[in-house]
């Protein structure tokens, strides 16, 4: 499928709009909707602007020629604070969509049935959050919602040959966290083994994408001893169209001579990773000048692809491809061991990134750390060793903060994310850690039911430090609605409780 983005339908007109800041968020205009066809609206533009240079306002010319997106905000009644469980059941008909018609001049990617999107900005559905949000669609029972689910996203597969970041054109040059796998086997927990031969085709297709068959991704590493691992890397070089103004502006300060369009493709990378921004990404540990995440293997991107491989050994076997599972089953060992080679940290007992143009870890721990318990690629004797080390350096008050470093980004601390805490409760579960799985989830079920009660809010992150206070950091302010918190916080509940 051919597709268009929105600097390509607009050309100057979407460069001027953003980099004059015409609204505070440069994904705003990235969302609009056009009032009549792209190419009149060009073609005024440029001559009502020649024509009328003193008295042209881009801003009402903005208004005049384009629909603005809504803001999805729900704010919870006194009553409805009583009682979260009822209220995110409620708002899952709030953030369900439709399946959508196609508009001309639109960056939405029409999807064929229906989705959750996150909220707030996040208008679109996106792919790692999906996952986590499915979980407490399960717990809902809202078994259709899901399948519908990742039904789109078998269809981004065949259209477009991979999942996208999100339904949006300019989110097309990148993916996310690969979560499909799993989202197939929380299916195949209400519809049975059947599922892994249904979406055979499209975990085949995933995998390729992310093992570059067709050459062009570069998401493969070849490892110093041979062995091939992951990485993240967008396909575009450009600024973020959702971000452009940013990413722009922060080019602007370097020296011209010491600009590379690595950078843009560095930050676009960094939000291919989901965790976009954080200081995991910055070679100085501080700066996003310094964002070198296409140099690093991270290590959770290789769980998620280890899953995969696990997962498509499970569906050939199911359709009697023994050669085929039984290479799946090879390739995840090799993968496995692999990430045991590179990312375990013998002296300081914690899962690191590992840095391919260094040739050594990176210096800092991050949650992500963890990852290898939540996909049972750690070995049991690492167990103690790890949970140790999340107790004393990532348990804090609300919960567990994602790295140690508080920088400004929201990716750092002081901020905590649901998908992560799911990934460490759930890894200690693995690992018969539980009374660390149930501290980690008590302090976390607390915030988000004392936050909700406060605010009527159910938030896209939580300052797990200081939890009186807001998260904040990053490039846009703190979203509510909000789908994966949603998910996780339901998963959580139906485990321990409400108040555990
Ligand atoms: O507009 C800035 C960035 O916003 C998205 O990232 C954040 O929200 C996503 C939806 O909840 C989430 O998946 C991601 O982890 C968050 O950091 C978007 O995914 C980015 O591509 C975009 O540049």
């Amino acid at each position: 499928k051919t597709y268009t983005t929105p600097d390509k339908v607009y050309g100057i007109l979407f460069k001027d709009v953003q980099l004059q800041h015409v609204f505070e968020d440069d994904k705003t205009f990235a969302d609009c909707t056009p009032k009549r066809s792209p190419a009149s609206i060009r073609v005024d533009y440029e001559r009502i602007k020649r024509a009328t240079p003193s008295s042209f306002s881009l801003h009402d010319f903005v208004l005049q020629n384009f629909y603005l997106p809504d803001s999805i905000a729900v704010t919870a009644g006194s009553e409805a604070r009583e009682n979260i469980v009822a209220h995110i059941q409620h708002l899952w008909k709030v953030l369900q969509r439709d399946p959508d018609s196609a508009i001309t001049g639109s960056s939405l990617l029409a999807l064929p049935y229906h989705y959750i999107v996150p909220g707030g900005r996040f208008r679109e559905i996106y792919y790692w959050d999906s996952y986590f949000t499915m979980l407490g669609l399960q717990e809902s029972h809202e078994y259709t919602l899901m399948e519908d689910m990742v039904n789109n996203f078998a269809y981004l597969i065949t259209t477009y040959g991979h999942i996208p970041n999100g339904n949006r054109t300019y989110y097309l040059s990148r993916s996310q966290p690969p979560f499909f796998s799993l989202m197939v086997d929380l299916l195949a927990k209400q519809k049975g083994n059947v599922v892994y031969a249904t979406y055979q085709k499209a975990l085949q297709d995933e995998y390729d994408y992310w093992m570059d068959k067709t050459g062009t991704t570069q998401h493969v590493v070849k490892m110093p001893n041979g062995s091939i691992l992951n990485r993240f890397y967008d396909a575009d070089d450009q600024p973020r169209q959702e971000g452009y103004s940013i990413d722009y502006n922060l080019a602007e300060k370097l020296p011209h001579t010491a600009f590379d369009t690595a950078l843009y493709r560095n930050l676009r990378t960094g939000a291919e990773t989901g965790w976009d921004f954080s200081t995991r990404w910055f070679a100085d540990n501080r700066n996003i000048i310094t964002i070198q995440t296409t140099n690093l293997i991270p290590v959770d991107l290789n769980g998620l692809l280890y899953h995969l491989e696990l997962t498509l050994a499970t569906s050939y076997q199911q359709t009697g491809n023994l050669a085929k599972a039984s290479r799946f089953r090879q390739l995840a060992l090799q993968r496995k061991k692999a990430i045991n080679t590179y990312c375990w940290n013998a002296a300081k007992h914690w899962y690191y990134d590992y840095n391919i143009t260094e040739r050594k870890q990176s210096s800092q721990p991050t949650l992500a750390g963890i990852t290898p318990l939540f996909f049972s690629i750690a070995p049991p004797s690492h167990t103690a060793l790890i949970a140790a080390v999340l107790q004393q350096r990532f348990l804090k008050d609300g919960g567990l903060v994602t790295t140690l470093i508080t920088s400004g980004q929201q990716w750092d601390a002081p901020n905590g994310w649901a998908p992560l805490q799911w990934m460490a409760i759930k890894g200690l579960i693995n690992y018969h850690q539980t009374t660390l799985a149930h501290e980690i989830t008590k302090r976390w079920i607390t915030l988000n039911v004392h936050t909700y009660q406060q605010t009527g809010k159910l938030m896209e992150k939580y300052n797990v430090v200081d939890i009186h206070q807001k998260a904040g950091g990053g490039e846009y302010p703190g979203q509510d609605g909000f789908g994966w918190t949603n998910g996780v916080l339901l998963k959580l509940i139906s485990l321990y409780g409400a108040n555990p």
